[in-house]
């Protein structure tokens, strides 16, 4: 069995240049990675500098890698290491029997906290009046709407975790998430030039992206690490206030030596990270699609009126009856593929793929927008069309193996749950209370975003005008 088929490797950089010329021209990792399927097949094996790089498509070959345990391995390198004090720390990038006991103990912790739980929807619905309250405030102008979403997003998980929230005017918080979504942009799944060709940060610190990534982590730090003293200073040993104290007993008891500080932080980074991003970039992008397709944005305001009336605001429980509006925001999650190449994972042992041999510590990409572009099964994938997810009786019907925004496997989302109410919630409180038009003299709200890990909305605003029928 041999390595799977791509481009010809070149000495120490491999298809670094190649696929750095490609990206120039199109734009987007993702279709980079794209065009190679086209050329080599589902399956396609490439060297980044140091790395072995596969990227496997379609539904089959991503489902198998997500399900099988030998790719439930997290890449190593600078990178990866370089956000958790140059070892392998974390929820996100971690992986072996560390990540399992990290992975138990969050979801464990963040349960107690409410989440997945009612307490999780009255904490967004909270979230919910006071973004909507601040929009009221503000609508007689156009708003931004890009990144309108991001401290209450976070809030949410945040009460959780530390059991705090921020204004969401709150300067610093909105600098630090600013941060952080260039962060994201900086660098792609793979890891990027910094993991595959690390001796770039002493010849071209600032092109490979490294000076940004250390300013981002520093600030990160300095924050979380405000907030971690503040719960040591004031922790008592019976009683957890959120996750962070959950944490801060475990180290107290000593009875697993993988409780440190380092890790903790590392934690809170991860959560931090992989929460406010996806989910504020998914509401940014349903608010273009609803300036965009104001026929789609009419039928969901229909269907919220008629289900759920003028009187109360919508919430989870309408859910099930809201089909046309769930189908909507499934539609907007596969058409933008926030995440086109999930996280990246780590062949954990030499292993064999359908035809192909993939060596221990290959990196495995798996492309999620493969997967919701697929033309076999979605027939006219770029075209947005919410009823795709609806059957002749209008009920909702979902083929998991074509639709996985939140990836399949053991290392699927740890946030779905709230993420999937956030996006609800946040949606259908926005849509209940505005109509929305596009600002005419502001940028056009854009379908494709900027690349980078996850894919984000370009800045536009949006007139919000009151419903007050
Ligand atoms: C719409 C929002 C979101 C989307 C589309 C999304 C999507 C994903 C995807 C595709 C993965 C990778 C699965 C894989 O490795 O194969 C993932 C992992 C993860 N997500 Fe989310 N996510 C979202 C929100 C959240 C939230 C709110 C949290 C916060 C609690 C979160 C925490 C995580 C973590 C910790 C992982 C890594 C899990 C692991 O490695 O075991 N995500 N997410």
């Amino acid at each position: 069995r041999r390595y799977p088929p791509g481009p010809k490797w070149l000495p120490i950089v491999g298809n670094f240049l190649e696929f750095r010329r490609r990206l120039s021209e199109i734009g987007y990792h993702h279709l980079v990675w794209k065009e190679f399927s086209e050329e080599y097949g589902d399956v396609v094996g490439l060297k980044m500098g140091r790395n072995l790089v596969v990227a496997v498509f379609g539904a089959e070959a991503v489902k198998e890698v997500l399900t099988r345990e030998e790719f439930d391995g997290r890449p190593d390198g600078f990178f990866f290491r370089l956000r958790t004090f140059g070892k392998r720390l974390g929820i996100v990038f971690s992986d072996g029997q560390f990540w399992q006991k990290q992975r138990k103990f969050s979801m464990q912790h963040l349960r107690n906290f409410g989440f997945g739980r009612k307490e999780m929807e009255e904490k967004i619905e909270e979230e919910t009046k006071d973004l909507i309250a601040v929009f009221k405030k503000q609508c007689s102008e156009p708003i931004w709407m890009h990144t309108a979403f991001d401290v209450s997003v976070l809030n949410v998980l945040w009460a959780m975790m530390a059991g705090e929230r921020f204004n969401i005017n709150d300067e610093r918080l909105r600098k630090l998430l600013k941060i952080v979504h260039d962060a994201f942009r900086l660098t792609d799944m793979s890891g990027g030039m910094l993991n595959q060709l690390p001796f770039l940060r002493f010849i071209a610190p600032e092109t490979c992206g490294y000076n940004q990534l250390v300013d981002v982590l520093v600030r990160m730090w300095e924050f979380l690490q405000e907030t971690i003293s503040e719960h040591r200073k004031t922790l008592c040993s019976s009683h957890a206030r959120d996750l962070i104290d959950a944490f801060l007993q475990k180290m107290d008891i000593q009875s697993d030596s993988s409780f440190t500080d380092d890790q903790l932080m590392s934690l809170c980074l991860d959560l931090f990270m992989a929460g406010s991003e996806t989910t504020s970039n998914t509401l940014g992008f349903s608010v273009v699609y609803m300036l965009q397709f104001p026929e789609v944005q009419k039928k969901v305001q229909d269907e919220m009126d008629e289900v759920v009336g003028r009187n109360r605001w919508p919430t989870l429980q309408d859910r099930i009856k809201l089909k046309y509006t769930e189908a909507v925001l499934m539609e907007i999650q596969r058409r933008a593929n926030i995440p086109p190449l999930g996280i990246a994972h780590r062949a954990t042992r030499d292993v064999s793929l359908f035809d192909y041999r993939i060596p221990e510590g290959t990196i495995v990409l798996t492309s999620l927008y493969s997967v919701h572009m697929d033309h076999k099964f979605w027939k006219d994938p770029l075209a947005f069309r919410p009823e795709r997810f609806l059957n002749k009786e209008g009920n909702l019907e979902v083929d998991e193996k074509y639709f996985a925004p939140f990836g399949y496997g053991k290392r699927r989302c740890l946030g779905e749950s709230l993420a999937k109410a956030n996006y609800f919630l946040f949606f259908t409180a926005l849509l209940h209370n505005f109509y929305l038009e596009k600002d005419c003299d502001g940028p056009e709200p854009q379908l494709e975003g900027y690349d980078g890990v996850t894919i984000s909305p370009k800045p536009f605003r949006a007139k919000l005008i009151p419903r007050t029928d």
